[in-house]
């Protein structure tokens, strides 16, 4: 059977190039064969999984500059099921592509609000007065450059190539080692879709809102955690978006979840919170391993 991948599209996105790299891997691993399937948005990315429409899907997560990718997690809090199967870490490095003859013609600059972020002081100083302009990906606008020799785009020295648009500048990005960690997401927990020669998982991710606004109310699920000797690699509050000042919290354990322990810690923190999510225990693939099955 053909495994279907979803990705923020159009062709050409960074999110494209971190599913080829899953792709490669497991197909030299698996010999499975799988297809790429473009998606408009991150959200609809993560509903063709949940809803069926594709097995799997490789969506940003967190980036070194500007933190968390908002549009992931509010999505992964929103669709139910869905399981984090393998975590990957791909280098960024940003372009600024333009039909224009110089810098000075350029009027506006489109790109997905991460890269926006991600390359800020160098717009705020080679580019101060340009118009930026967000969109659903860094890959959304170059279709109109041909058109409009007074904007640009930000995106990958890849992506121009694909649509044979000239490269301004290249590592535009503030900080120059830019990565982002990218997760590939099914629904359930599925086998093939994971190193095989991996005993334990890495990493568990969860979230959670909590039933109070009290004193104590973050503290109690985290002090479950620390009694037991569990790290947590990263802790970030989200808006629930029911009223101003509630947060949803996501976070990442240094843990297995099937490790009893873990398992016995979750189950004491479902009696401290209001709705708790599981996205489940997976791997961080390296670099290495990516970059040799290329
Ligand atoms: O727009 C793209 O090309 C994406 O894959 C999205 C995305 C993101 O949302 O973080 C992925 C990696 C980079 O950090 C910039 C943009």
């Amino acid at each position: 059977m053909t495994l279907s991948i979803a990705h923020l599209g159009p062709p050409g996105t960074y999110a494209e190039q971190a599913a080829i790299l899953y792709y490669n891997w497991l197909t030299q691993i698996s010999a499975q064969k799988a297809i790429l399937c473009p998606y408009p948005s991150i959200a609809q990315t993560l509903r063709a999984v949940a809803q069926g429409q594709t097995k799997l899907a490789v969506v940003p997560v967190e980036n070194s500059i500007e933190g968390s990718v908002t549009m992931t997690l509010d999505a992964l809090w929103q669709l139910d099921g869905l399981q984090v199967q393998l975590a990957l870490v791909m280098p960024i490095v940003h372009t600024l592509i333009s039909c224009a003859q110089s810098m000075e013609d350029l009027k506006t600059v489109y790109s997905h609000p991460q890269a926006l972020a991600q390359c800020q002081r160098w717009l705020d100083r080679v580019l101060p007065k340009v118009q930026l302009i967000p969109t659903n990906s860094t890959t959304e606008a170059l279709l109109q450059l041909d058109r409009d020799t007074t904007a640009a785009a930000i995106s990958s020295q890849r992506a121009a190539q694909l649509y044979n648009l000239p490269v301004l500048a290249t590592g535009i990005n503030d900080y120059p080692e830019n990565c982002t960690r990218f997760w590939v997401i099914g629904k359930n927990y599925i086998p093939f879709a994971r190193p095989s020669h991996l005993e334990r998982a890495s990493h568990t991710s969860l979230a959670f809102s909590t039933p109070a606004n009290v004193p104590g109310a973050l503290a109690k699920p985290l002090q479950v955690f620390a009694s037991i000797g569990i790290n947590l690699s990263k802790i970030e509050s989200r808006p629930t978006k029911r009223s101003l000042g509630e947060y949803l919290f996501f976070i990442d354990l240094e843990a297995d979840l099937s490790e009893p322990q873990v398992e016995s810690a979750l189950a004491e923190i479902a009696s401290y919170t209001e709705i708790l999510k599981i996205f489940g225990s997976y791997n961080v693939l390296p670099i290495q391993e990516l970059v040799v099955s290329c």
